[in-house]
């Protein structure tokens, strides 16, 4: 099941932009790990790096190395296609498929793969939904379309499509920033029951949720404009926030700067 990432000496680049510079960083399966840092630093570029959804990009590239569980993900005959199945992502704004049943949204992935059996189907939509807090909101109306949903529960549909997959990490690239106070909490308690079965990285500009949610927090931060944006510290958060070791990472969370 959930499993860990090892990133070392990672560049990231946008064509010739050197948008990431050696970022190296150990991530323990199942915990939850933030990224925090100013605008522009390279959060969300090293997020999709973890399952190489910068590769949509033309021209993106990295070097240096991803592995998870020491498999190389980006080794020569590595699908990534593949990899984006065993480490899923949730993105900032939710995503369903708006005029597709919550049930086939939660299971759109399986029926791409070839999964067929409806029964099978339906237990996969049950657990999947159950996993992220929402079967009880849900559970007599899977025939209405995704987009029907309120924007939280939106958020917790694309979270259960992520793990009806069965993936090992989930990636979350500020899942919380288009949702009200309410619905924001109720994805932090469902983040922390997942970190028993998943390893988890969210990006997030929120610092409470950074200290709420997570075990680990890397702060990134740019020399300058137009520099690439690089690792300052990372550590348990209860250090980083309450004992940072560099000033920059200081001046950020007391919000002098960022
Ligand atoms: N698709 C892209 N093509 C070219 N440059 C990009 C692309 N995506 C990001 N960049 C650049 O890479 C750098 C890092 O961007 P990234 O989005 O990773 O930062 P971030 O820390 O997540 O920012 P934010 O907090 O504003 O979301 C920025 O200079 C950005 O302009």
């Amino acid at each position: 099941m959930a499993k860990s990432l090892t990133i070392e000496d990672l560049n990231v680049f946008y064509g010739d932009f050197h948008a990431v510079k050696d970022v190296s960083l150990k991530i323990a399966p199942k915990s939850v790990t933030a990224f925090i840092g100013p605008s522009g630093c390279g959060k969300s570029t090293v997020l999709r790096t973890l399952n190489r959804m910068h590769e949509v990009t033309p021209g993106a590239y990295t070097t240096g190395s991803v592995k998870l569980d020491g498999l190389d993900l980006y080794g020569k005959n590595v699908d990534p296609v593949g990899v984006r199945t065993t480490v899923g992502m949730v993105f900032q704004r939710a995503n369903p498929f708006p005029t597709m049943s919550i049930r086939d949204n939660v299971v759109a992935g399986l029926k791409l793969s070839g999964v067929r059996d409806k029964a099978k189907l339906d237990e996969v939509a049950e657990a999947s939904l159950r996993g992220a807090n929402l079967w009880n909101e849900v559970k007599d109306r899977l025939d209405k379309p995704g987009g029907g949903l309120s924007g939280g529960q939106q958020q917790r549909l694309c979270i259960a499509r992520a793990i009806a997959v069965s993936p090992q990490v989930l990636l979350m690239d500020e899942p919380c920033s288009a949702l009200d106070p309410i619905s924001t909490l109720a994805i932090e308690d469902l983040v922390a029951e997942l970190k028993s079965s998943y390893t988890i990285v969210i990006v997030t500009h929120n610092m409470q949720q950074a200290a709420r949610v997570s075990d680990q927090t890397a702060f990134f931060n740019l020399s300058a404009a137009g520099k690439p944006g690089e690792l300052v510290e990372v550590g348990a958060t209860s250090d980083v926030f309450s004992n940072p070791v560099r000033k920059e990472t200081e001046d950020y969370i007391s919000g002098r700067f960022g």
